[in-house]
């Protein structure tokens, strides 16, 4: 059930956004952050996998292209929380929950049993003090959580969450970083866009760089998270150090000289 990227060119208006973005196989099981500078394309990447944004190339989830698999299947295999998040609406938190899951086409599940899936995604993400607010009161960092339970609303094999940590506290981060990390031990496959790379390298099992619509570095985060490689795509001068515990910590100490 791998997910395969390959000669990936995507344009938005006249501009060259992604150009012949090929990686090796994404598999079930890995966490993988997608990171790299502002602009460089990792949101258009993951909406070109959600199938949101037009492009060329190849994308298959498990052999299958998915320009041609039907709309209710894709929102039955695929998750997508993008960057920014519908806030405006008056549905409930657990409504919007039961609108994700007969997404694409209704639900099989009765209305009891959409209510007590719903009420357990809450679960996962911390939010069952939520259930019964209107989306449009929510803070930022709720409504960021809110929006991974949506996300799994089908129980998608893959995940694709863009920023999914942004708005969030400590104590949140960490139990959504944990939550992404058991969601692909289960056997999904889960792509998150992070900019914070020391939490990439703690949590991630493979870090994609992307830099101007390419891949600069793809590997385990502790191989290829080097002084020269963040020099090369942040410009700056950065050290990778090891805490007490042995953790990698990125530090910047300045734009490159
Ligand atoms: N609606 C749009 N119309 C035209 N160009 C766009 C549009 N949205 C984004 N772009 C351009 O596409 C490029 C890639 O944007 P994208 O949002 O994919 O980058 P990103 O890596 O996710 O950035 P960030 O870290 O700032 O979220 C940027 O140059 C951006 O200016």
């Amino acid at each position: 059930m791998s997910l395969s990227l390959s000669g990936l060119h995507l344009s938005r208006g006249r501009k060259a956004i992604l150009t012949d973005l090929s990686t090796a196989a994404f598999e079930p099981g890995q966490f993988i952050v997608l990171a790299g500078p502002n602009g460089a394309g990792k949101s258009s990447l993951l909406r070109a996998i959600a199938q949101t944004l037009p492009y060329e190339g190849q994308i298959t989830l498990a052999g299958q292209n998915l320009k041609a698999m039907k709309r209710r299947e894709r929102a039955a295999r695929i998750g997508y929380m993008p960057q920014h998040l519908e806030s405006h609406s008056d549905l409930t938190v657990l409504d919007s929950l039961r609108v994700a899951m007969n997404a694409g086409g209704a639900s099989t599940l009765s209305h009891g049993a959409q209510i007590t899936c719903a009420e357990e995604l809450l679960a996962r993400v911390g939010c069952v003090h939520l259930a019964t607010r209107a989306l449009s009161g929510l803070s930022g960092g709720q409504r960021q959580s809110v929006g991974l339970a949506q996300a799994l609303a089908r129980d998608p094999e893959l995940l694709l969450l863009d920023e999914p940590t942004a708005a969030l506290d400590l104590s949140m981060q960490f139990r959504i970083l944990a939550e992404m990390k058991a969601l692909s031990r289960e056997g999904r496959i889960v792509i998150a866009v992070l900019h914070d790379l020391t939490q990439a390298a703690r949590w991630a099992d493979r870090l994609v760089v992307l830099s101007q619509g390419a891949v600069t570095a793809d590997g385990a985060p502790s191989e290829i998270l080097t002084p020269e490689l963040l020099g090369e795509v942040y410009h700056v001068n950065a050290r990778v150090e090891r805490d007490s515990r042995g953790e990698t910590l990125i530090c910047v100490d300045g734009p490159a000289t």
